[in-house]
């Protein structure tokens, strides 16, 4: 006899389904690329939130909704398929578990290398065309961070221009590409608590640039610990300050703190391109934005931190290790 395990969500971790939680604001900060003021919201979005939306971004939609489409596609193929692509150890294919120690979410994903085309292995399977899509967007994507990471440093009003953008558009940067799967889970319609999809954390890259399609779930974290839902736009993008630009600007850009609740009627799809330095890179503040103060951090290497992260939860304030606590 063939026992079929009963789906559970039990080992998840669930939410308080409380009035602020549910808030979704109309003041996350919004940027028009188009716009000569673009620079300065953005450094003021940078300064207040770690966060911001972006339109106008010149991505056609065209492009966006045909990797989505291929995306779904692979996440609607059986378990054992998927799992052909797996484990994420750490690129490949992933379910429910996030990195190594422990963290579950409501979620599948695919994290790739952005330096190779051929990262993913799926036997058997035509998925030529998702292999293209990819390449092409995950090229639009690193631009797309270019353009931004100078117009910070235009707004930052220090030289040169591509000091930030310089590091993603090494060909040794060490940027990653995830697409992440929440699936709709009915028995939350039902009984209205709120599972973690992916739970919260600071990006430890410079940036991070996310789309997903029209589902809401995504949640950012204001400086007085309430949670914000980010009304979910899928012509726009969202783009997230990471711990190594936090560092790079000595505190003065904060990393925003964020999560993702799965959504008990829509499954929500999202594309995250993760800008980051080479291995090799010294992350430190840089010395045009220091004006005589003194480093909020010890000096670190990009794979110094990466590797420390790999050894901690999610939720950890992993920048933590590295403040410098001034002595009295
Ligand atoms: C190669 C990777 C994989 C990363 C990003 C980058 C360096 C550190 C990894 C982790 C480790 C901790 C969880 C995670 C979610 C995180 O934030 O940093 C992981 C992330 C990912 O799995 O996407
Ligand atoms: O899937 C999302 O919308 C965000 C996930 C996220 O924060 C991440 O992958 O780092
Ligand atoms: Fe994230």
């Amino acid at each position: 006899m063939v026992l079929l395990s009963k789906p559970t969500t039990e080992q998840f971790t669930y939410v308080r389904n409380n009035n602020m939680s549910t808030t979704f604001s109309s003041s996350i900060p919004l940027v028009d690329l188009s716009k000569p003021d673009a620079k300065n919201l953005i450094v003021k979005a940078c300064e207040d939130f770690g966060f911001f939306k972006v339109i106008n971004h010149g991505i056609p939609m065209e492009a966006i909704s045909q990797l989505e489409s291929e995306a779904f596609k692979f996440f609607s193929l059986p378990l054992t398929e998927k799992e052909k692509a797996g484990p994420a150890n750490p690129f490949g294919y992933g379910n429910k578990k996030i990195g190594l120690n422990g963290d579950v979410g409501w979620v599948e994903y695919l994290l790739l290398t952005t330096n190779e085309e051929h990262n993913f292995k799926l036997y058997g399977r035509d998925i030529e065309k998702f292999r293209c899509l990819l390449k092409d967007y995950k090229c639009a994507m690193r631009n797309m961070a270019c353009k931004i990471l100078d117009l910070m440093a235009e707004g930052l009003k220090i030289q040169p221009k591509n000091v930030f953008s310089k590091l993603v558009m090494d060909k040794e940067s060490d940027s990653i590409f995830r697409v992440n799967h929440y699936p709709a889970c009915p028995e939350l319609a039902i009984n209205g608590k709120n599972l973690i999809g992916f739970g919260e954390h600071t990006d430890p890259q410079i940036i991070s640039l996310l789309r997903s399609n029209n589902t809401s779930g995504f949640q950012i974290s204001l400086r007085d610990g309430t949670w914000i839902s980010v009304p979910p736009d899928h012509s726009s993008f969202f783009i997230n300050v990471g711990d190594s630009l936090q560092v790079m600007t000595n505190g003065r850009f904060k990393s925003v703190r964020h999560r993702v609740l799965a959504n008990g009627i829509n499954p929500r799809l999202s594309m995250i391109y993760f800008g980051g330095p080479p291995l090799s890179e010294k992350i430190a503040p840089l010395p045009s934005l220091m004006k005589g103060k003194e480093s909020l951090y010890k000096e670190f290497t990009w794979f110094e931190y990466k590797n420390s992260t790999y050894g901690s939860r999610l939720a950890d304030n992993r920048l933590g290790n590295y403040e410098r606590i001034a002595a009295s």
